[in-house]
């Protein structure tokens, strides 16, 4: 069946342009469906991008929303390339019985990316083992196998900031560890010193509020969650306990490959001049300090999101709007902010902070 699909790949445009490897690894995430005559196979694609689809045979009518009908055979060279799926194309019907090959859109995109990247045809990623062990993962493994680089974490989640060239950097430069139960990763008060994903398992984030106050748990991490963010991105303390509640496997990146690959291209500063204008024409300032800061004195117009609320209340955001995060001095809006990408808001920092904007 695989080798099949890869035949019918190569008389596919762009994926004909893939690498022999990407597209032997593509042939496995795509679909061929036989549909029947009379059919609409496209009732879920118009007007959703979400997937490339071709005409491998058969005859489709395409009815376009200007009363223009188009025949597509599956020998016709219109047929090399997916079928229009945009705003225009308002039905569609099959003439006959048809195959069409279905692929996800945006594996597609990334897979394209990836391969523009890659110096040769079958480069193997590897991630170091702390037991001294290494594996070897394609980029397109790495999507498949582990939920922490799921396409839908690198479209919308954590990496969609980032450029792939940091990704592809990660996953060479990531370690993997083995964890048990009860482990402590992450100690409260501690120096930050990695970055978290976590591969398999769970995990408990607790946090103490004074030196003798007894630790409350403030959330459980799961599969595909990072963490150890913070204290990397605004330089302060640990500031919570994290330990695994069950086995696991976690993959860490220490703190200068984490500022250099992710905390940089994710976090983009703006001038008071800027991020005004910016919240004239509807961005809006988020205050990150604590509401007794807030109360004193704040921006016009600025909410107030203390950044230990961040994570709780980060669903009442609005995913289309833009928001300018501040403090003092741009050390806790650049953690809320990074906190506030890894949802797949669109965030800015005011650089250096109030302080530093007034003198
Ligand atoms: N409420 C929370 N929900 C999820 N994760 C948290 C929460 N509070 C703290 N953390 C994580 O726990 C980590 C402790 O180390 P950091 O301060 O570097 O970064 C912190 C966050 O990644």
């Amino acid at each position: 069946m695989t080798t099949a699909v890869l035949a019918l790949l190569n008389t596919f445009e762009p994926l004909a342009k893939l690498s022999a490897g990407r597209k032997r690894e593509l042939a496995g995430l795509c679909f061929v469906e036989k549909v029947s005559q009379g059919i609409n196979p496209l009732r879920m694609n118009i007007s959703n991008a979400k997937q490339a689809v071709y005409l491998i045979k058969g005859e489709l009518e395409l009815r376009f929303l200007n009363d223009e009908k188009v025949i597509l055979r599956g020998d016709d060279t219109a047929a090399r390339h997916p079928i229009p799926c945009d705003q225009n194309l308002v039905d569609s019907i099959a003439r006959t019985d048809i195959e069409i090959l279905r692929i996800d859109n945006d594996l597609l995109d990334i897979m394209m990316t990836w391969d523009q990247l890659s110096t040769g045809d079958d480069v193997l990623k590897s991630v170091h083992n702390t037991d001294g062990g290494k594996s070897n993962r394609t980029p397109v493994e790495w999507m498949r196998d582990t939920s922490v680089f799921s396409v839908a974490k690198l479209q919308s989640g954590v990496f969609s900031k980032v450029p792939v060239a940091n990704i592809e950097a990660m996953f060479e430069r990531m370690e993997r560890i083995s964890t048990v139960a009860g482990q402590v990763i992450i100690q409260q008060g501690a120096v930050g010193d990695y970055y978290y994903l976590v591969e398999r398992g769970s995990l408990l984030v607790s946090r103490a509020d004074g030196v003798n106050a007894a630790p409350m748990v403030v959330a459980e991490l799961n599969e595909g969650d990072a963490f150890g963010e913070e204290a990397l991105v605004s330089d302060n303390k640990r500031n919570a306990t994290v330990t695994m509640k069950t086995d696991g496997q976690l993959l860490r990146l220490n703190k200068r490959d984490f500022i250099e690959l992710l905390k940089e291209p994710m976090l983009v500063n703006v001038s008071r001049e800027v991020a005004e204008a910016m919240v004239a024409d509807g961005a809006i300032w988020i205050d990150v300090r604590l509401s007794s800061e807030y109360q004193y004195e704040h921006i016009k117009g600025a909410i107030n999101l203390p950044l230990n609320e961040v994570r709780q209340r980060v669903s009442g955001l609005d995913m289309n709007s833009t928001y300018i995060v501040y403090c003092q001095t741009g050390r806790r809006s650049s953690a809320a902010a990074f906190v506030l990408a890894q949802y797949g808001l669109n965030v800015l920092v005011l650089a250096g902070g109030t302080r530093q904007q007034a003198s």
